[in-house]
């Protein structure tokens, strides 16, 4: 979690949330039976207005599912959640862990509780679904930017600022005329981008958005993102399978898998609580047989004069490098952090083993 933003009003309130879908599974030639899909059991966390978080997880974790019930898409079978103070299914935890929920939940709410809400939070959100687009496929860019400004009823000035500023950042301006069909997938991604923004959202919730992106069009994205953050402190919850959308973009990410929040914390120490090494690279002056007897070093690879030694992340480079500098001619050497890709790898593989089993138990961030 961002140290600066910790105190900060919480902008997005999760407490307990689940959501429980059931399905009709084949058994047997003729039989079907009904199940039950734990798709989010019971996640907790806030996010502070301005903050930038990264949500990430395997395939099938939750991630979609989650962000769905923080836009109101779907109803939530259990758990409380508030975004810029509405909740958007209110009443939900009567129907907590209800049969069939996933078919009873939209007919509660038109019961019991009509759209208000949820109408209400949409004006306060923007969504972002990387799969899929919320542009009108036969129109122009611009034409379905004013079906938004319409839906929205977004004042004139407001409109007309937003779009410029979307155009410039984002190199809309000879994509304007174009019908949303005849767009490439980057190209899309920024209309997208800047459809969901027009309405001036507090929230932002992205859902793989560079998914699919060459290097130009995803740097061009994150780009913007890191703008809209800073210029208008939009807060945003970014779901990903790209770790460097996270690296470059979120000082707090939270690690999702089967429905239960397993990591919620700084990069760094996702890092150090992966269990992951960090590796000493030592140039000698020669080449010379592998490294030995530095105490809580291991040398795992040579290349000529380079060797590079493996040691705990949680471990300080300086005793080694005066160990090696004291035995060995040293002309230059380097650190390297722990691959952030391989952490999170072990983080899902460990909370795959059962609670208590994850290797991030013991960080000082919030491991849970
Ligand atoms: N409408 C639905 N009906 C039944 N099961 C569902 C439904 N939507 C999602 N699920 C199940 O809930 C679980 C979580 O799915 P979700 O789409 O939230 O995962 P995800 O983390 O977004 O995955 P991915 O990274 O593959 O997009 C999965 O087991 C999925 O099959």
């Amino acid at each position: 979690m961002s140290s600066d933003s910790a105190g900060a009003e919480p902008l997005i309130e999760v407490d307990g949330l689940e959501k429980v879908f059931s399905v009709r599974r084949k058994a047997g030639r003729l039989r079907r039976v009904r199940q039950e899909v734990r798709a989010v059991d019971g996640i907790s966390f806030q996010v502070p207005r301005g903050e930038m978080v990264g949500y990430i997880g395997p395939n099938g974790a939750g991630k979609s599912t989650t962000i769905k019930m923080l836009t109101g898409i779907l109803v939530p079978s259990g758990g409380r959640l508030r975004i810029a103070g509405i909740d958007p299914s209110p009443g939900s935890r009567l129907r907590s862990r209800a049969p069939g929920d996933a078919r009873t939940g939209g007919a509660a709410l038109r019961r019991g509780h009509p759209d208000r809400e949820r109408t209400r939070l949409a004006r306060r959100i923007g969504v972002v679904f990387g799969q899929r687009t919320t542009l009108w496929w036969d129109l122009p860019l611009k034409d379905s930017y004013e079906l938004v400004r319409r839906m929205y009823r977004v004042p004139d000035a407001v409109y007309r600022a937003n779009l410029e500023r979307c155009v410039e950042l984002l190199d809309l301006g000879p994509l304007l005329a174009v019908p949303v069909r005849q767009l490439s997938l980057g190209q899309r991604m920024r209309g997208d981008l800047a459809a969901a923004l027009l309405h001036d959202p507090e929230v932002l919730y992205l859902d793989e958005p560079t998914i699919g992106l060459d290097v130009v069009s995803k740097a061009k994205v994150r780009e913007f993102l890191r703008e809209v953050n800073a210029e208008r402190g939009t807060t945003v919850l970014l779901t990903t399978h790209d770790l460097t959308d996270i690296e470059q973009l979120c000082r707090r990410v939270m690690v999702i898998d089967h429905g239960r929040l397993v990591y919620d914390g700084g990069l760094d120490g996702l890092r150090a609580a992966g269990a992951g090494e960090r590796t000493l690279v030592v140039d000698l002056e020669r080449q010379l047989p592998p490294i030995e007897g530095v105490p809580g070093a291991r040398t795992v690879k040579v290349d000529g004069p380079r060797q590079w030694l493996a040691f705990p992340a949680s471990q300080s480079a300086a005793p080694l490098v005066a160990a090696v500098a004291a035995r060995y001619p040293l002309v230059d050497l380097s650190v390297r952090e722990p691959d952030i890709e391989a952490v999170i790898a072990e983080l899902y593989a460990s909370s795959r083993k059962g609670p208590g089993t994850g290797q991030c138990g013991g960080n000082a961030s919030r491991a849970l």
